[in-house]
């Protein structure tokens, strides 16, 4: 757990990147800060590994505070990610991801068997092994950073904006595996990002922070979509909020009911419209004899297992009949759902929602026909009934259906073993380097991005104090 108190930065310049941070960054999930351009996200991410110091305040790594660990030895507990991947240019796939290892002293046959272990990780084929970085496309770049980053078993991964940079099919590859990443590895993982989709989809927690490094919100995604706090936060978390919100209410309640099937659509020539099915039981498409022989598009289907209440709405959106067909995990017709019990589920959601947000007292003060619609009685009147905020709706009768570098990289640690870089990684600034870091210079380099720092090996000496002439603006 990292825990920000008090944290403000001020650079040289006057310029106020975080002010007065009050933020707790919970251990093995996966916490994603967001936020307009120069709202200080990336300040926020590189005090967590003393790339950048605050200027007032305290930072902990489980409660011992950042101060205390040596810089060499906190980075090579956090990789680090950034955008491009900030790999050297001149080095092979394989030697990049062995960089740190390299550094914190491994053997060779060592270091080359988990870059090889971590290639497979990130979905590589091994014969990539002995490319450059320019002769691979930026997703697989992107893939080969995570990979140095995970080189050496870092407790804690920090990213920075990873994947602004590729298209969005890649992008979607690359959010599934660093999730995937976190669940398997059980890693600590804090991201930024400028996108607020990327953060909902990602994020067990999300921060927004807003121009002049204060935060806006923190919460899990559905709390900040179903509640944003203010309306720069409904603003920013866009429009359809609502929509998007059904992403984290599950389909399984749903109630999935049965349906004709028919192998071709020349055998539904009256009666009820039919599920088009193929010879294994894989519905490609609807026939309905009220209109006619053709067979109608299928629209989008859903695992009533797996999916949200999200990809339920869409596939009755996208039906012609208004009804989701739902599958089997083997891909064969399960059902369908009507585009009325999908509504239903939608109300009765918002419902629970504003329930869990309704203070206690009012909770307290409860009628009866305030309770959640889904104890209500089945034949409960469509009147208005109070709502969370004190106001009236009316009623759904239907809905009561209980239904289912910065500069100390370059000011390295004299103690350490790897003050010339081991633990912290410098992207090449070489030209067809493919880092997007400026010139280090005064209080640039504390924007200096590109170290994928590696945790100590297991007996890693940790200095007690910090080291006082690490002043870090460059005052030393
Ligand atoms: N070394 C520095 N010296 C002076 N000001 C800086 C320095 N680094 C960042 N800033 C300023 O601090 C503020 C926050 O910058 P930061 O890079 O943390 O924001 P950000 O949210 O990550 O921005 P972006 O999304 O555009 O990368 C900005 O106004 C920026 O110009």
């Amino acid at each position: 757990m990292i825990t920000f108190e008090s944290v403000s930065k001020t650079y040289r310049d006057g310029t106020t990147a975080v002010a007065d941070l009050d933020l707790v960054l919970p251990s093995d999930q996966i916490s994603i800060v967001v936020g307009p351009s120069g709202c200080g996200k990336t300040t926020t991410l590189r005090m967590i590994n003393r790339m950048i110091e605050p200027t007032t305040g305290t930072i902990a790594w489980d409660d011992r505070p950042l101060k205390s660990f040596r810089r060499t030895t906190l980075r090579r507990q956090m990789g680090y990610v950034i955008q491009n991947g900030g790999l050297f240019p001149h080095r092979t796939v394989l030697d990049n991801i062995c960089t740190v290892p390299a550094l914190l002293g491994w053997s060779r046959a060592k270091s080359r068997s988990r870059a090889i272990d971590l290639l497979k990780m990130v979905g590589l084929d091994r014969s990539l092994a002995h490319r450059f970085p320019a002769q691979l496309s930026g997703g697989q770049q992107q893939r080969v950073g995570v990979a140095r980053a995970l080189a050496a078993d870092p407790v804690l991964l920090l990213m920075d904006e990873p994947f602004s940079a590729v298209d969005p099919v890649v992008r979607a590859d690359l959010q599934q595996l660093v999730r995937e990443i976190q669940r398997e590895l059980g890693k600590t993982i804090v991201m930024i990002t400028h996108d607020i989709d990327e953060a909902m989809l990602m994020g067990d927690r999300v921060v927004i922070m807003r121009v002049g490094g204060r935060i806006a919100q923190v919460g899990t995604p559905d709390e900040i979509l179903d509640r944003p706090v203010d309306d720069f936060v409904e603003g920013f978390v866009g429009k359809d909020r609502g929509y998007r919100a059904l992403s984290f209410a599950p389909a399984s309640g749903l109630p999935v009911g049965r349906v004709r099937s028919v192998r071709s659509a020349a055998s539904a020539t009256s009666g009820a419209p039919a599920v088009v099915v193929d010879a294994e039981g894989r519905p490609t498409g609807w026939v309905d004899p009220d209109h006619g022989p053709a067979v109608l598009p299928l629209g989008a289907t859903f695992h009533p297992e797996t999916d949200s209440l999200r990809a339920v709405v869409d596939a009755t959106l996208s039906s012609p009949l208004g009804m989701a067909v739902a599958l089997q995990p083997s891909g064969r017709l399960a059902g369908v759902v009507r585009a009325e019990d999908a509504l239903a589920a939608v109300r009765r959601r918002r419902l629970e929602v504003a329930d869990q947000h309704r203070p206690e007292e009012q909770a307290a003060d409860a009628e009866p026909d305030d309770v959640p619609v889904a104890d209500a009685e089945p034949d409960t009147a469509p009147a208005a009934r109070s709502d969370a905020a004190g106001g009236t709706r009316p009623a759904e009768p239907d809905a009561t259906e209980p239904r289912p570098a910065e500069p100390d990289a370059a000011e390295p640690d004299a103690a350490e073993p790897d003050a010339a870089g081991a633990g912290a990684v410098e992207p090449d600034a070489t030209p067809g380097s493919t880092s997007t870091a400026p010139p280090a210079d005064g209080d640039d380099l504390e924007r200096q991005p590109g170290r994928a720092l590696g945790p100590p090996p297991a007996d890693a000496p940790e200095a007690p104090a910090a080291e006082p002439r690490h002043a870090e603006d460059g005052s030393r």
